[in-house]
């Protein structure tokens, strides 16, 4: 076995049924060959966005690929992009695997993480965006993690497969951060040692939150998670200078964040409320993912990696949205079939594993279910028109995953209790 093939296999996430997602790039086509070696049954599944001039190029090769490794190719043609196309499009070769058996593998490496989080640092604050893309997060597994580009490269090379460049790259954001990275050998694994230091730092400081404390009374970094605690999932990092202001000022005041929600500082303990008259909807957690929102058609992001997204009719949906762990017994009229269906069944039609089906967030809106990301919107809360418009965003947290794993070894994480997402 070489060594690539070595390191990957110890990493232990190509195991059992694997969907690999290929985009014929390198990193896929490597992540690939190590799948069929690897692991079993393997399925590849490649989106053909259409949106560049060599999408059927690209498509054709990873029909030829997949003929020459013996491996299943599922070919899905996406319609008109929405929103932010890169959004828009993860979004839909997520769906697309969703619908499959088996763990969905994407071909991220070393190099890409360490883009992503040179990315973060310049692009959006506060100290988990520079926690980076999780080797495991629900279905979802990056076994190349701890490879570079330059091995999987490599690999490619020794194995005498072929990939294709997107020739989009070089001149992209991307492409820049590429030049930066090469500014020193080592740079993947530098980045990746300090994410280790970052996550294991983070699961201390984590542990030391009390959410009642006086924040006049902490050192500002506990002062700064505690806010952060607080008030999550609301998008509140560029928001905690002003906040730990007011609380060293004494008495009262308020800071209002994007979402409807306010954050009121009394005495030194700060609280995070819904705004009166607020349109958008406030949103709890009941599950271990995240579920943001925004108003008209303002997204908003939590959580270090987005899953799935979903554009609900803002009139219909009730100000206040119950989001929870899945019933049984529930029942939904979803879209397009006329008539209620149980979740039970519509996770059957779906392929939702059944051990993953309790992390799927419920969003409820007077007592209907409105969505369950990647299963079904409902009948009457579908976006019309031009209408107002609310996007929910549910991402995985990858710290919070961590930390409930940690606490609970049993595959998929501890029951579907009263967790109301810690982050
Ligand atoms: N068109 C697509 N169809 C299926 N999966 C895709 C597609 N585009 C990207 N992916 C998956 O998402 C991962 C990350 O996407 P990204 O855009 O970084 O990859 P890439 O540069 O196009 O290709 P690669 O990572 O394979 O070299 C890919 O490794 C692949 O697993």
């Amino acid at each position: 076995m070489t060594d690539v093939a070595a390191r990957v296999a110890a990493g232990g996430l190509l195991a059992g049924p694997v969907v690999v997602l290929l985009s014929g790039g390198r990193d896929s086509v490597c992540l690939l060959d190590l799948a069929v070696r690897l692991a079993g049954p393997v399925v590849a599944l490649h989106v053909n966005y259409g949106l560049r001039e060599a999408a059927g190029a690209d498509e054709a090769h990873c029909r030829a690929l997949c003929s020459r490794l013996g491996v299943p190719l599922e070919v899905v043609r996406a319609g008109d992009p929405e929103g932010n196309v890169q959004a828009w499009a993860r979004e839909v070769r997520y769906a697309a695997a969703e619908r499959l058996e088996g763990a969905i593998a994407v071909g991220h490496t070393a190099t890409d993480q360490a883009e992503t989080v040179l990315y973060r640092l310049v692009a959006s604050p506060g100290r988990r965006a520079l926690l980076g893309m999780p080797a495991r997060a629900g279905r979802v597994i990056r076994p190349l993690l701890e490879l570079t580009r330059a091995e999987t490269t490599a690999y490619c090379e020794v194995r005498g497969l072929p990939w294709r460049e997107d020739a989009s790259n070089a001149a992209s954001a991307r492409g820049r951060l590429r030049e930066v990275l090469a500014l020193h050998p080592a740079a993947e694994a530098n980045v990746a040692r300090t994410l280790a230091q970052l996550r294991d730092e983070a699961a201390v400081l984590d542990a030391l939150i009390d959410v009642d404390a006086d924040l006049t009374t902490l050192p500002p970094a506990l002062a700064r998670l505690t806010v952060q605690r607080i008030a999550e999932p609301a998008p509140v990092a560029e928001h905690i200078d002003a906040i730990l202001a007011l609380a060293a000022r004494g008495g009262t005041g308020h800071v209002d964040l994007p979402g409807g929600l306010r954050v009121t500082v009394e005495y030194g303990r700060a609280r995070v409320a819904r705004r009166e008259g607020a349109v958008a909807p406030s949103v709890r957690l009941g599950v271990p993912g995240r579920v943001a929102w925004g108003e008209g058609e303002v997204s908003c992001e939590v959580g270090a990696f987005a899953i799935a997204d979903g554009t609900l009719d803002a009139a219909a949906l009730a100000a206040d949205l119950e989001v929870r762990p899945w019933r049984p017994g529930d029942r939904m009229r979803p879209l397009g079939l006329g008539g209620s269906k149980s979740l039970q069944d519509l996770f059957t039609d779906r392929k939702i594993p059944r051990e993953e089906r309790h992390r799927l967030p419920v969003v409820v809106s007077d007592g209907d279910i409105a969505w369950v990301p990647g299963v079904a919107t409902g009948e009457r809360f579908r976006a019309r028109g031009d209408g107002p418009r609310v996007r929910l965003t549910w991402c995985l947290d990858s710290a919070a995953d961590e930390r409930r794993d940690r606490r609970d070894p049993r595959p998929g994480g501890r029951p579907p209790a009263q967790d109301q997402g810690d982050g």
